[in-house]
């Protein structure tokens, strides 16, 4: 694996890329039987890793999502730390850049999380967002990822799999009406009873830019992706099927007519009331669950929706915390989270991301005690 971390190394040429030596997590969100589940940790890139603090204390968070080569270093971090234990990577970048590339102003605050200074007010703020009229275009506002997932390819020599990933358009929106993280989402939720109208709009068009965005994504090179639906759990079902469900299945039809056979996950956090609908009335291929839903229930429950017309993996999904555990625990824990989820069809990861106070040395112990429980289960 190269470091291309100075910006004379990048790459940013998409007609030939590395073979791919590991594609366990490919041939496992496809639907086929592997030799043990693949795994890899949302938020594997940060700050709980000293090196990427070490890239962060010279370059401010969204200078590294635009510098391609910034980009690649971290996104290759934990691959190289933990070689051979991860079996994908994700690239780096946040969700926020949707919301950057339509118009608003989005800082990454030390200690606070993602701020928006003029937040969405009212419908009429609507009209602040660029749009196609006005010559607008998503893959020249978001070419920077394109660049730094087609570097980050080369850079990876095959090593794993790279993801893409999108914000859903739900997530999103609440980030644009808030401003910010919430408690309650008291100022997204009551645009959703106030305004249904234009919220439905809005989310339409962070769902049209969303499927545009995981388009191109893939075209840069991305051999799967990922769409985060966040705060899917702040939502019952009846809202989650009228403000939800319907733009991430368009998001997954639109992203399956060109590229049906690239592997789509959807992580509606908090929603395990809507599986059966993520499961039947859209086309992920893989379905991402948090800790608060027991795996067994989750596959006997997806398997009873879809009644073997396609296949559905699931994702997940041990509780991120239980990497506080002394190691013995944290062994036990996963080798019960494999088992619970059978012998198939699992990509194993945490039920949310790491965080910036796990010890990295106790997530390798989680990764090493997936591929030995997981390998322990097929033989
Ligand atoms: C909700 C959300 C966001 N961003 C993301 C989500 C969806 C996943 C989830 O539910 O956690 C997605 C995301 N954010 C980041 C990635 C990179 C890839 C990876 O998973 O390694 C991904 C996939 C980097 C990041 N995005 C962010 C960091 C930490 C910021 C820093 O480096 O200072 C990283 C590594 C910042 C961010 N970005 C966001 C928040 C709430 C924060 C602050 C969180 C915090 O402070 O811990 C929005």
């Amino acid at each position: 694996m190269t470091s291309a971390n100075r910006d004379h190394d990048v790459n940013f040429d998409t007609a030939s890329f590395p073979p791919l030596t590991n594609d366990l997590y490919l041939r496992t969100a496809r639907g086929e039987p592997t030799e043990r589940a693949p795994v890899w940790c949302m938020r594997q890139a940060g700050r709980y890793l000293p090196e990427f603090r070490a890239i962060r204390v010279e370059n401010e968070f969204f200078k590294v999502c635009r510098s391609p080569a910034l980009a690649t270093e971290v996104t290759v971090q934990p691959i190289r730390r933990y070689t051979g234990l991860l079996d994908a990577a994700i690239i780096f970048s946040d969700i926020l850049v949707i919301p950057q590339a339509m118009g608003l102003d989005v800082q990454m605050v030390p200690g606070k999380g993602p701020h928006l200074p003029e937040p969405l007010r009212s419908p009429d703020d609507l009209s602040r967002l660029t749009d196609k009229q006005s010559g607008y275009s998503v893959d020249r506002e978001l070419d920077y990822v394109y660049k730094a997932i087609t570097n980050t390819r080369h850079a990876l020599n095959g090593e794993v799999p790279l993801l893409g990933f999108v914000g859903a358009p739900w997530t999103l929106m609440a980030y644009m009406v808030e401003g910010g993280g919430s408690k309650t989402f008291a100022l997204a939720k009551s645009w959703l009873f106030k305004h249904p109208e234009a919220s439905h709009e809005l989310l339409s068009r962070i769902a049209d830019v969303a499927a545009e965005f995981l388009v191109g994504q893939i075209r840069a090179g991305a051999q799967a992706v990922q769409v985060f639906e966040s705060w899917a759990g702040e939502l019952g079902p009846q809202d989650f099927a009228t403000f939800s469900l319907p733009y991430l299945a368009r998001i997954a039809t639109r992203v399956k007519a060109t590229y049906p056979d690239v592997p789509m996950t959807v992580f509606a956090k908090g929603a395990h009331y809507a599986l059966e609908q993520l499961a039947k009335d859209t086309l992920y291929d893989v379905i991402s669950l948090d800790w608060t839903i027991d795996p067994a229930v989750a596959r006997s429950r997806v398997d009873a929706a879809v009644q073997g017309r396609r296949k559905v993996v699931l994702q997940g999904n041990l509780d991120p915390t239980v990497l506080f555990g002394d190691e013995q625990t944290i062994r036990e824990r996963t080798r019960e989270m494999c088992r619970a989820f059978g012998p198939a069809s699992h990509i194993a990861n945490l039920g949310h991301g790491m965080m910036p106070s796990h010890d990295p040395e106790l997530l390798r112990v989680f990764l090493e005690s997936v591929h030995e429980a997981s390998s322990a289960l097929r033989k």
